[in-house]
């Protein structure tokens, strides 16, 4: 069995693989070792496992899965990887971002896919039929557009995210924010997609992170959601780096 752990700016998730099956997973604010304690208690056949994060994370956590674990991979610029990493600043890469165009490959190796994660930020990557991470681009996530409307004026409030909202502009205040922030993250995902798709024929599209299903019928393209493909992207590494 794998752990594998993908620690975000907002939430920490890990789950459980056993044989490329996902058992469970979980999200937490933040993972402590009393949690891995726990998890390694009611699943003793876990013997390898693997962290992806953006930001720095406790010592002790680390040092506690190197000391019960077989195996401990911490996803680095230098970690072997089942596809060639074409970005240039390999170190300062995001290491969820190579997760998610891993899981793709893994999911999809005979199509060219573009990855959007719809977390803190949003991130669009593509990796195409060649095998090859290409690159992407970063763009501020949907609750970080309420925020910043907020934080940065004196007078907008702080709009939640609407479902229903649906009108092309709106005759509030409240209704303009959800115009501009939801139906502008619409228009630059769609417009986004459109782009690659004129470049990469046979493109799939994933949408992955805990905003994916905000897109649900939103899109004019189609578009897969796989919420655990950075998990998926993890335990592909992990096994990966058993086989060489
Ligand atoms: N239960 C939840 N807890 C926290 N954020 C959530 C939840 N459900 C949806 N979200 C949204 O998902 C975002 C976090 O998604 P996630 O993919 O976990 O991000 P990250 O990888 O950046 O931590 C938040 O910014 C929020 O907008
Ligand atoms: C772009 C990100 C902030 C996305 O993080 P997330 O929203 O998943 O928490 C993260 O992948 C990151 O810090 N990247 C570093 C810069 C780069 O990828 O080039």
């Amino acid at each position: 069995m794998n752990l594998v752990i993908d620690i975000g700016n907002t939430r920490t998730k890990f789950s459980v693989f056993n044989h490329g099956e996902e058992m469970i997973s979980v999200p937490v604010e933040e993972l402590l070792p009393s949690h891995i304690e726990i998890l390694l208690k009611e699943y003793p056949s876990i013997e390898k496992a693997i962290i992806s994060s953006v930001k720095d994370y406790s010592p002790a956590l680390k040092e506690l899965l190197q000391k019960k674990l077989k195996k401990f991979i911490e996803l680095g610029e230098h970690t072997p990887l089942p596809i060639e990493n074409c970005y240039k600043s390999k170190e300062t890469l995001g290491k969820d971002r190579l997760a998610g165009v891993v899981g793709a490959f893994h999911l999809y190796p005979e199509n060219n896919v573009l990855v959007i994660d719809a977390g803190t930020a949003i991130t669009y990557d593509l990796v195409d039929e060649n095998r090859q991470y290409l690159g992407g681009t970063i763009s501020p996530g949907l609750e970080m557009r309420f925020k910043a409307l907020n934080q940065f004026t004196g007078r907008l409030p702080l709009v939640e995210r609407n479902e229903n909202f649906n009108k092309l502009f709106g005759q509030t205040t409240e209704e303009a924010i959800l115009g501009g922030v939801q139906n502008g993250l619409v228009f630059e995902t769609d417009k986004v997609i459109d782009r690659f798709k004129e470049f990469y024929k046979n493109l799939y599209v994933i949408i992955t992170g805990g905003n994916a299903n905000f897109f649900d019928k939103k899109l004019k393209n189609s578009f897969f959601v796989h919420f655990n493909l950075i998990a998926i992207g993890l335990n592909r590494i992990l096994e990966y780096n058993g086989e060489i």
